[in-house]
């Protein structure tokens, strides 16, 4: 029971209450948030550091008539059990519950679809200008983190909004760290301005923008009162407020980095589970943390860059053990990309590892910056396919599709954890091209997986089975569920399967031995049906006049939600009973 958090269905009953009970509803809010994440999982940290900020601005505002915008959208739990979400709030992340992130289709109170970073600025800027167009009296409040600010999309959101009289309020909420501890030339500015200790200019100032801040972003009544005088000024406003990552919940404050998503968790204590089991595979980041740091070792070009995600891609180990030679540019994909590139055309090896959704931020400097002039940087693409819980701004379905049509690129997705490996070390022996390497969230199947290193033909798949009629190939970890499937079928001795590896080059000879051999075909890939493997396939048959039947399965041509990576993959019939049951029907 929650004696104010119960009888608040809408902001405007959060109108009603006397200003004197919100520290109390602060409190009531972070332990409904905290009890659920204990045990559904989610984004903790976050959530828990703006719960003030979060009241006021439903306490101030008139929203949804203002605009509200929360950039990521991972700290805006509270925001959805103060808009009507609290009922439902249990199904947070999971398939056909509410999604993670602010999303317009799920409520009038989410003004923009998150979960990308850095676009609140540009988009309460542009609802900030079509209110004036339409002479429509509206506040449109971008809230912004420390670490999304830094990146470049942020910072061409502010240098608009300084130009004009917009009726646009920024608020930093600055807790001095991202995922990881927030890095770069801005992190050491604002934190000069905490301190007060310099004199210096202020950047947000010089930029046009009416600047209010510090404040303790803890101090309901005056975050209210600073608003509320906001409210009252013209043009495009900056509020700085000082948070605590992870606030109220000791463990999470003390490790933010674990606590930003901690998983399963005492909601008691706040105290981790442990994980019992000791002798699983490991994470695909894993491997390539643990790799790049191994081959590190044997070669002094080699390099790591990743933007933001040191934790998530493991590249931290080399950060902790070659300080000078990893390198966290914070969030900011264009950039790693053609840092990368600076790099290589000076004859540095580097591995530039990004996530596969947030490469698509970085897909010209990919085109013009790499692949035009031929610059061998070593992508490794994490979370590529299915991602899960993130749901639809966060699965990694396009990358096949959207870097296959770029000249030059090697496209490679490891069958598991030793081809990753080994795909590794044949990238930092020297290629002619850049490659894209792109590997799932999660674990793969082989404990056993530090094997020698051993090198991988470019462009060679490999036959897993022979067959006789249908031949399933298919590209990176979904094998796992085909060679399943395969031996699910009673009478499989007709199937043969086929690991392609490379989407790009494709291996033709592999291709015109199988399109010979075999009458159909189905290709089966974690991206999308659009312009992936799939067509790649269809497109060589075409050129090559063969007339087998083919069927491509695959990512359908719609954006998926968010589910359990298993219920997703069946809703996608990629899973191995679907894929089981595909290859009866052909059998
Ligand atoms: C373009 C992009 N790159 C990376 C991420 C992954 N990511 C999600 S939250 C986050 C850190 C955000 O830090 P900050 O803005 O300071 O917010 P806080 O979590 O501290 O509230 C990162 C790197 C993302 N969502 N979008
Ligand atoms: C909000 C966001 O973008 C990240 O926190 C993301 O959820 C991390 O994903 P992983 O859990 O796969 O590292
Ligand atoms: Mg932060």
């Amino acid at each position: 029971m929650s004696k104010f958090l119960d009888h608040i269905n809408s902001p405007s009953d959060l109108r009603k209450l006397n200003q004197n009970y919100l520290p109390q509803l602060a409190k009531e809010l972070r332990k409904f948030i905290i009890n659920i994440v204990a045990t559904k999982e989610g984004h903790l940290g976050a959530s828990l550091g703006v719960v003030e900020l979060t009241i006021a601005l439903h306490y101030v505002f008139d929203t949804p008539n203002d605009l509200l915008i929360w950039d990521v959208g991972h700290q805006a739990y509270g925001h959805k059990l103060l808009t009507g979400r609290k009922d439902n709030f249990h199904t947070n992340r999971q398939l056909n519950g509410i999604s993670g992130f602010p999303k317009r289709s799920e409520s009038v109170y989410d003004a923009f679809g998150v979960g990308h970073s850095s676009t609140s600025i540009s988009a309460a800027l542009g609802m900030a200008i079509a209110s004036q167009l339409k002479g429509e009296n509206k506040h449109h409040i971008a809230v912004i983190g420390d670490a999304s600010i830094a990146s470049g999309m942020a910072f061409e959101g502010l240098n608009h909004a300084g130009v004009t009289d917009a009726n646009l309020l920024v608020i930093l909420n600055d807790n001095a760290i991202g995922i990881d501890p927030s890095v770069g030339a801005l992190k050491q500015y604002l934190t000069n301005v905490k301190k007060g200790t310099e004199k210096q200019d202020n950047i947000f100032e010089a930029l046009n923008f009416n600047y209010s801040g510090p404040i303790d972003g803890h101090d309901i009544d005056k975050i209210i009162s600073e608003l509320q005088r906001l409210k009252n000024v013209k043009g495009p406003k900056f509020l700085h407020i000082i948070t605590t990552k992870g606030k109220g919940l000791k463990q999470a404050e003390e490790n933010q980095v674990k606590y930003h998503a901690p998983g399963k968790f005492d909601a008691i204590t706040g105290d981790l589970f442990p994980k019992t089991k000791t002798d699983e595979a490991p994470k695909f980041q894993d491997v390539f943390g643990y790799t790049i740091v191994e081959l590190a070792k044997q070669n002094d070009k080699i390099v790591g860059i990743t933007p933001a995600m040191p934790t998530g891609s493991s590249l931290k180990y080399m950060m902790d053990e070659m300080p000078n030679r990893a390198f966290d540019v914070g969030i900011a994909e264009q950039h790693a990309v053609t840092l990368s590139a600076g790099m290589v055309s000076q004859g540095l090896v580097v591995f530039c590892n990004i996530y596969s959704t947030f490469l698509q931020r970085a897909y010209d400097q990919v085109i013009h910056d790499v692949a035009l002039q031929n610059l061998p940087v070593i992508f490794c693409l994490d979370r590529a396919g299915l991602v899960g819980e993130d749901g639809a701004t966060h699965h990694g379905v396009f990358d096949l599709a959207y870097l296959r049509c770029i000249p030059n690129l090697i496209i490679f997705a490891p069958r598991n954890e030793i081809e990753l490996r080994n795909i590794m070390y044949t990238a930092q022996l020297g290629l002619d091209n850049p490659i894209a390497i792109r590997y799932p969230r999660g674990k793969g199947v082989t404990i056993d997986w530090k094997q020698p290193f051993s090198n991988i033909e470019i462009g060679k798949g490999i036959e897993l089975k022979k067959g006789a009629s249908l031949a399933v190939l298919s590209i990176g970890f979904i094998s796992k569920n085909v060679s399943t499937a395969i031996k699910n079928v009673k009478n499989n001795t007709t199937i043969g399967h086929y690991d392609m590896r490379f989407i790009k080059p494709l291996d033709e000879d592999l291709l015109h031995q199988v399109f010979k051999n075999y009458k159909t075909i189905i290709t089966i890939e974690d991206g999308t049906i659009k312009g992936g493997f799939g067509s790649a396939v269809l497109e060589f048959a075409a050129h090559n006049n063969y007339k087998n039947s083919i069927k491509c399965l695959g990512i359908p041509d719609e954006f998926v939600e968010q589910g359990t990576i298993d219920e997703l993959q069946k809703l996608t019939s990629l899973d191995a009973y679907n894929i089981t049951t595909i290859l009866e029907s052909y059998s």
